[in-house]
């Protein structure tokens, strides 16, 4: 129970033509009816709704009757209140409403007053509270794919985003790329940055990806480091991300809202919410490659990604026919996998419990490594690192997969690595020995059911800071039978589509973030919260079940 001391103003106003009492303190607006009947009683359950301050988005005085009716688009309204009688008296708070499934909806009250100034004192106290908020952004760099997923990534930002922007008040900048790495070049370059609250991408993975690799490198360049070199200490990036997701897979966005929704996307942009994310950078001996917020993939992974490109024409289906031709090729390779264990930390892959909303695991890895510097070299439990640490898996292999998040998407809702955490400045290190059809099968299908899919004699989960893979055929120190690698090399390369003839490609890709790597040997490190967006991680039920309810409050 809020104390009255607490409250910054507290009047009689009428909802819907009904008495109620409304209350605002600096984190609440309540709106309580009044109990008609002259007796109290206990047991008659009182109607009262709360908003947290934070999730208000906006604040109007009613000017005129009728006066907004020509900005209803119908598309987003929940709840349509107009009290016809005194609308000079009244004002109208649109906040955030919590519907299934994580989405968010834009809903809306108009409180009557009495009269003119109280009316008034109401909108500016809100408004007041509103513009303390300084997460909030106000001035927003956004890029749209107009080819992303079905092609309606800009009529979804004109119709769903772009009207609530404006009634939240954020000024946008727009530009519709106009090729491949259109933003990347341009927020690497052109962009004024210092301008700006936030980047936004109205597209899939893949613009996200962009929007990552351009603010990341501007970041390093502006701030004197090196973007390229492998072992530098990257600087975080001070501009929040939006996703309005509109692609053919929007895992990011997933990931970190909980739903694939672009108004429950921009909801979260308005509101400020900030979730730290980290990135893994890629380099081959000393060359970057790329970053990485999701998944790196060697073997069946990198392998349905190749074969699945070939197939864009089929469009989504191509991952489930490439998925089981991949499958029935039942390609293996060889190799050695070298990883830096993450030691000292909070959590492990085969935890119950999942990365959520405000996750304690991220908040306490984070401030641990963020300790660190960064520089990989103290560890103060073991010592300086060194190569001791490094711990060394040879063998052949089906998969290797890095899953930096749970890799979670609504074909997939528990993901590679359930456990994985956004910002723990880690990453799971999946590998899975070369083992029977029947096996791998077994393994695949626990990702959709409650089985553990690391519980497996040929199945291997490490939760690691970095790690390198070398091909069999790039080791220098191995017992290498040359001749044999090179026979199938020459067999692999012309027999990779005709699994019938049963030799094995020397060589996998990997498939990082959903792109094609051509490189075999990589060099992957983990880089923790070095990316913020506009999100707030996935929300347990209960926290908006309180919400809903204003006795948990
Ligand atoms: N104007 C453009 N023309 C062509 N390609 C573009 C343009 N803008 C961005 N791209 C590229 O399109 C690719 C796919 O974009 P995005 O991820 O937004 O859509 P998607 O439909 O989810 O993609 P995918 O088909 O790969 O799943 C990205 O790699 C991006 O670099």
């Amino acid at each position: 129970m809020e104390r009255p001391a607490r409250l910054l103003l507290l009047s009689e106003l009428r909802v819907r033509n009904a008495a109620c009492d409304v209350s605002m303190s600096r984190s609440l607006l309540t709106w309580k009816r009044r109990l008609s009947g002259p007796v109290y009683h206990p047991f008659r359950p009182s109607v009262s709704h709360s908003v947290l301050v934070s999730e208000i988005i906006s604040v109007r005085e009613e000017e005129e009757e009728n006066s907004s009716k020509g900005t209803d688009d119908g598309s987003w309204k929940k709840i349509k209140e107009r009290e016809g009688k005194d609308c000079r008296r009244a004002f109208t708070v649109l906040y955030v409403e919590r519907c299934q499934q994580h989405r968010w909806r834009c809903a809306e009250v108009t409180f009557t007053c009495p009269e003119g100034a109280l009316c008034q004192r109401w909108v500016g106290i809100i408004g007041e509270q509103l513009a303390a908020i300084a997460s909030r952004p106000k001035r927003l760099l956004v890029y749209i794919n107009p080819f992303s997923g079905k092609r309606q990534g800009e009529r979804i930002y004109e119709q769903k985003v772009a009207p609530l922007f404006a009634r939240a008040g954020v000024s946008t900048h727009v530009v519709v790329t106009e090729r491949a790495n259109y933003a990347r070049d341009h927020l690497r370059t052109e962009a004024e940055l210092q301008k700006i609250d936030g980047v936004v991408c109205v597209g899939g993975d893949g613009m996200f990806s962009e929007v990552i690799h351009g603010l990341i490198w501007r970041t390093q360049v502006d701030g004197g480091v090196d973007p390229t070199g492998p072992d530098e200490a990257l600087l975080p990036c001070s501009l929040r991300i939006g996703v309005i997701p509109a692609g053919s897979t929007d895992c990011i966005c997933f990931a970190t809202v909980g739903a694939n929704d672009p108004v429950t996307s921009a909801l979260h942009i308005i509101v400020g919410d900030s979730q730290p994310m980290d990135v893994c950078s890629v380099h081959d001996n000393n060359t970057f490659l790329r970053y990485s917020v999701s998944l790196l993939g060697y073997g069946f992974y990198g392998d349905v990604l190749s074969d699945s490109e070939r197939k864009r024409w089929m469009g989504p289906a191509r991952y489930d026919l490439s998925g089981v031709k991949m499958f029935l090729t039942h390609h293996y390779y060889e190799g050695t996998v070298s990883y830096l264990p993450a030691r000292g930390i909070m959590g492990t892959p085969r935890d119950a419990a999942k990365c959520r909303s405000g996750c304690v695991v991220c908040q306490q890895n984070g401030k641990l490594l963020s300790e660190k510097a960064e520089r990989y070299e103290v560890d103060e439990a073991s010592g300086s690192e060194s190569d001791s640490e490094w711990r060394t898996i040879r063998g052949k292999f089906l998969a290797i997969n890095a899953a930096s998040m749970s890799c979670a998407c609504p074909r997939s809702p528990k993901g590679l690595s359930p456990a994985a955490h956004l910002a723990d400045g880690t990453t799971d290190l999946i590998v899975v020995r070369k083992c029977s059809r029947v096996d791998f099968l077994r393994h695949l299908l626990r990702h959709t059911s409650k089985d553990d899919q690391f519980d497996l004699t040929f199945v291997e989960v490490h939760r690691v800071r970095r790690f390198r893979f070398t091909p069999r055929h790039c080791q220098s120190d191995s017992d290498l039978d040359l001749r044999e690698n090179g026979r199938r090399q020459i067999f692999g390369q012309i027999c990779r589509d005709h699994p019938a003839c049963g030799c094995v490609p020397a060589y996998s890709s990997w498939n990082c973030d959903g792109e094609i790597l051509t490189h075999a040997a990589i060099d992957v490190r983990v880089h923790c919260q070095l990316i913020k967006l506009f999100a707030r991680g996935i929300e347990e039920p209960t926290v908006f079940e309180d919400l809903a309810n204003p006795c948990a409050i």
